[in-house]
């Protein structure tokens, strides 16, 4: 057997598209631009890339985003308020804080200073919360996006096993959650799992979220399972692989994502579906309701 690749890029664009005339309706229908504001603290290359990348996507789709930066060593002070006077400044529909922060920063606080309505990453305990419960506002764009790859090539969810490798609040549980709402079962596994392969041997769906390259060879997969890797590894010698034996488990999955390539750009387009629904909300709470985008489906929403 060999897998059918789960083209992120291609799922992303098409969703794009969609976002790219939504967000030209709403500027003519309200004249509200979405705007997110980016916020970056302290110097790693790497999240600078991924920084300029997500401002990139927005300006394609015709999203305004101001990026924030601040040095390592920023007072927790100066960056609540400066979050505070996003929260309140009506043309940031999104506020985004890229992670990780440097050392010696309380993420939470910072997280938690975030308006709910403008909370566009899912991070904030109110969106974590709705996610438990079944009404977030914002769903994390990592998850959020698998499920639209999923959805995208019809593969159902329901009654299926799924194992998740990885238990982070930004990706691992917050997949969990979403996956228990469409009724999978499922199982989380972790660095303290023991016999991890007799958790991923089970799974009809097998997302992997843990940063390890090759943590998942061919023997740990069922045949025909659907395999979603979700990490992001930079090798020594400059190439990016996920945390799976992309060659080895094409042979046994029936659908596979690539690194780069799969959940990496989806994760961007979820953040700027996230970004046009909180403008979205924004205008209707202050100009009241607005007529829904002509699509088959909403976008916005998890199903
Ligand atoms: N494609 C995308 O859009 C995104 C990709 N990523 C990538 O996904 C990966 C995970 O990110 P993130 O969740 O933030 O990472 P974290 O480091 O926060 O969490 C990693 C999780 O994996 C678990 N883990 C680590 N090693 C193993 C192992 N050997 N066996 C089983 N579980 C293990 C950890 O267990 P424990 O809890 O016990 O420590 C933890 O739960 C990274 O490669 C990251 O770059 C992240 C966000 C978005
Ligand atoms: N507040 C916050 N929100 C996040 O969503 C967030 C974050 N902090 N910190 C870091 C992680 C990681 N993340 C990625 C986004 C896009 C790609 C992506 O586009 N990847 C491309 C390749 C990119 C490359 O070439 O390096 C791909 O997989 O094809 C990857 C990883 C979002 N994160
Ligand atoms: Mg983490």
């Amino acid at each position: 057997m060999s897998a059918r690749i789960l083209d992120g890029r291609m799922i992303g664009r098409a969703i794009r598209n969609r976002i790219k005339t939504d967000v030209a309706e709403l500027s003519e229908l309200a004249s509200a631009t979405p705007g997110l504001a980016v916020i970056l603290i302290g110097d790693d290359p790497a999240s600078r890339v991924y920084v300029t990348n997500k401002m990139k996507a927005c300006a394609d789709v015709g999203i305004r985003s101001t990026l924030i930066e601040y040095p390592k060593d920023v007072p927790a002070e100066a960056l609540i308020q400066s979050i505070e006077r996003l929260n309140d400044d009506p043309t940031i529909h999104g506020i985004l804080v890229q992670l990780p922060l440097p050392p010696h920063h309380d993420v939470r606080a910072v997280l938690h200073a975030i308006s709910i309505e403008k909370d566009v990453d899912g991070f904030h305990l109110y969106n974590v919360g709705g996610l438990v419960v079944g009404d977030t506002i914002f769903s994390p764009c990592t998850p959020f996006g698998v499920m639209k790859i999923l959805d995208h090539a019809r593969i159902p969810v329901e009654g299926r096993n799924v194992t998740i490798v990885g238990a982070s609040n930004i990706v691992g549980k917050p997949m969990a959650l979403m996956m228990m709402r469409r009724d999978a079962t499922v199982a989380v596994c972790h660095a303290k799992t023991r016999d991890l392969a007799q958790y991923t041997i089970l799974a009809d769906i097998l997302v992997v979220a843990a940063g390890v390259p090759n943590l998942i060879l061919p023997q740990m997969v069922r045949t025909g399972a659907v395999v979603i890797d979700v990490g992001i590894n930079r090798l020594p010698d400059g190439r990016l692989v996920g945390d799976v034996d992309f060659e080895g488990v094409s042979r046994k999955a029936s659908f596979i994502t690539p690194v780069p390539g799969g959940v990496g750009p989806m994760t961007v387009t979820m953040l700027l579906v996230n970004t046009l629904s909180a403008a979205r909300r924004f205008v209707e709470q202050t100009h009241g309701p607005i007529p829904a985008p002509v699509h088959p489906e909403d976008i916005t929403q998890l199903a």
